[in-house]
């Protein structure tokens, strides 16, 4: 934001997008029971929204459709953002989440949250973003991009991926919360293969399906015996490219070629599930 426009008042906001896990490694685990991944990470066009204005004392203002999923105190990753950005030098804003995510879904809705307000107050308040935004949450750092990214160590090592074909997701969760560390918990195996080295390059939406049907979601099997509404989940998808479930779940997703094909997959899903959350929405970068 300019100086001129905070003066005045005016908001700058920005899109906190849904983190979709396309592929999800699970290699390793450290000593401290973090575990090591290798996960190839897009945004789909759909997300929270969060705006900052001006105000002499740090603020949250919460709504949409699934506002009252979030933590409205200092639990709330918006206000953790804040004050790591912060430094306890007491800092003011006004920050209005609006949350279209359902929470504790895999798609990283407080993590997108978090790296949406690291650059709205980065701007704000004149700061960089500091270096150990990883202790806000392990997805937090791939949420700071917008680009496809490959992300290995335990969420910290990013490397751009190579340009993906155009495609949509139907991205769909049954309203059925999943917890994280419970989902991790119940990993059969820990040290599984990674992806290859090099991942390919693709000049289709069907040439990356059927790699991506080559590599996996580790957290899919464990997730099931959290969620058994996640197996529903992707039987709803069979007309997909590919159906997978994205982070520790419970959202799934479905890959398609084109918005038509995913706008018509997600309408019939929303009127076969009324009360499942169904959205369809372009892979962004
Ligand atoms: C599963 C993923 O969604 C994949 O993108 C993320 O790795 C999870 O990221 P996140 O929710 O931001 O994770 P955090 O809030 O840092 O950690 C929540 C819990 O998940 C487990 N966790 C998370 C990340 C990781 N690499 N190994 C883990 O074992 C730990 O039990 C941790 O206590
Ligand atoms: N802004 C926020 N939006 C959603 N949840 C938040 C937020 N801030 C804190 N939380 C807490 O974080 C927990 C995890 O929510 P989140 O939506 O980030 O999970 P997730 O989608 O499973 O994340 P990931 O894919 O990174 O594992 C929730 O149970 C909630 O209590």
């Amino acid at each position: 934001m300019t100086a001129k426009a905070a003066s005045l008042g005016v908001a700058s906001n920005r899109s906190a997008w849904a983190k979709v896990n396309l592929t999800l490694h699970v290699t390793g685990q450290r000593s401290d029971g973090y575990h090591l991944l290798d996960s190839l990470v897009v945004r789909a066009g759909v997300g929270d929204q969060i705006a900052v204005t001006p105000s002499d004392q740090l603020e949250l203002f919460i709504d949409g459709p699934y506002g009252s999923a979030a933590p409205n105190d200092d639990r709330n990753l918006v206000v953790r953002a804040a004050r790591l950005l912060d430094a306890g030098a007491g800092r003011g804003a006004r920050l209005h989440l609006t949350k279209n995510l359902p929470a504790a879904a895999g798609i990283g809705g407080g993590s997108a949250d978090a790296a949406a307000t690291l650059h709205l107050l980065s701007a704000h308040w004149g700061l960089p973003v500091p270096d150990d935004i990883a202790r806000l949450g392990a997805d937090v750092p791939v949420c700071l991009s917008d680009i496809p990214q490959r992300m290995q160590g335990i969420g910290e090592v990013l490397t751009p991926a190579p340009k993906l074909p155009p495609c949509w997701l139907v991205l769909i969760n049954p309203n059925k919360s999943a917890a994280t560390p419970e989902v991790f918990s119940r990993l059969e195996a820990r040290a599984n293969a990674p992806m290859p080295k090099e991942l390919p390059e693709f000049t289709s939406a069907t040439a990356f399906a059927a790699w991506l049907a080559t590599q996996r979601n580790d957290l899919e099997a464990p997730a099931v015996q959290v969620v058994p509404e996640v197996a529903t989940c992707l039987q709803s998808l069979q007309d997909a490219l590919l159906a997978r479930m994205s982070g520790s779940g419970a959202t799934c997703f479905g890959l398609y070629e084109t918005q038509a094909f995913a706008q018509r997959a997600a309408a019939r899903v929303a009127d076969k599930h009324p009360g499942w959350w169904v959205v369809a929405a372009p892979v962004l970068g």
